[in-house]
């Protein structure tokens, strides 16, 4: 089936890659999901990935820690997840950058636009690590910072739900799905499946936001060939 989206910005879901440890990295899921990317790009998909870093780190939920400083441990989490990733994508004979928000060019190349663009161009997976490089953001709003920046097609986020409810589905077991929201209903329902700096971005910048379930990695070929997976959200 051809490809719906050419230019993808995949946002994995950090406590999706704990597994059901829910802490640290499991690698067979991760593998599990570095092979539907793998099949997403041999279709032809273009595809840059941030990652999230709940399985290791959220600096909002860190307790009496100064937030800044506890942001600085989230995105150095991010990093380490995304260093996961890559390897496991090299693994299975993919190209694959990782680059950096906050420089560490021992560790990885820093984030440079044009260079990002022109790994996708060559058919390279690029991973965005730390984020913005800013604390008091998230991984979504650097998914929808750096799909915007890329000129990106849409945003997948590979998440924990298979979708977005009128409430949290992990907390209310009688949570009613929706197939399709815009941005202006996200924030005005304060539905919490991301951050509304995240939202309002994509809204402002007219990119769309699919959200669905990490758990089936196929999730991520059929999103790319436009099945019906998850709720898309647009501008
Ligand atoms: N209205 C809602 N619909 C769906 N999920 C919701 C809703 N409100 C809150 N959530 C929660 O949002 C979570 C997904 O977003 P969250 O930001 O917590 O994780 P993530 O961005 O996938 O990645 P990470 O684990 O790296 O932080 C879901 O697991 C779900 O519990
Ligand atoms: O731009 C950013 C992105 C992330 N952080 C910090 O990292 C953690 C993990 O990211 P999640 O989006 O929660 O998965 C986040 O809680 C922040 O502490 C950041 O500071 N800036």
């Amino acid at each position: 089936m051809a490809l719906k989206y050419k230019r993808i910005l995949l946002k994995l879901s950090g406590e999706a890659l704990a597994g059901e440890k829910g802490f640290g990295l499991d690698y067979s899921v991760i593998t599990n999901i570095c092979k539907s990317i793998k099949e997403c790009a041999d279709l032809g998909a273009q595809i840059a990935i941030v990652v999230g870093g709940g399985n290791f780190w959220r600096g909002r939920s860190s307790g009496a820690m100064d937030r800044t400083r506890a942001d600085h441990i989230g995105m150095l989490g991010t990093t380490m997840n995304a260093l996961a990733v890559a390897d496991v994508l090299e693994e299975l004979g993919v190209d694959v950058r990782v680059q950096t928000a906050i420089a560490m060019q021992e560790v990885a190349e820093p984030y440079i636009r044009n260079r990002a663009v022109r790994h996708l161009e060559k058919g390279r997976i690029v991973i965005f690590g730390c984020g913005t490089g800013n604390p008091f953001f998230s991984t979504d709003t650097a998914s929808s910072l750096r799909a915007a920046e890329i000129e990106a097609d849409v945003i997948f986020k590979a998440t924990m739900v298979d979708g977005i409810y009128d409430k949290d589905p992990h907390k209310y077991a009688d949570a009613v799905k929706f197939d399709e929201l815009t941005f202006s209903d996200v924030l005005a329902k304060g539905l919490q499946v991301m951050d509304s700096t995240a939202a309002s971005m994509c809204k402002d910048n007219n990119i769309s936001i699919l959200v669905f379930n990490l758990n089936d990695p196929q999730n991520i070929v059929k999103a790319a060939q436009g099945e019906t997976v998850g709720t898309i959200v647009t501008a």
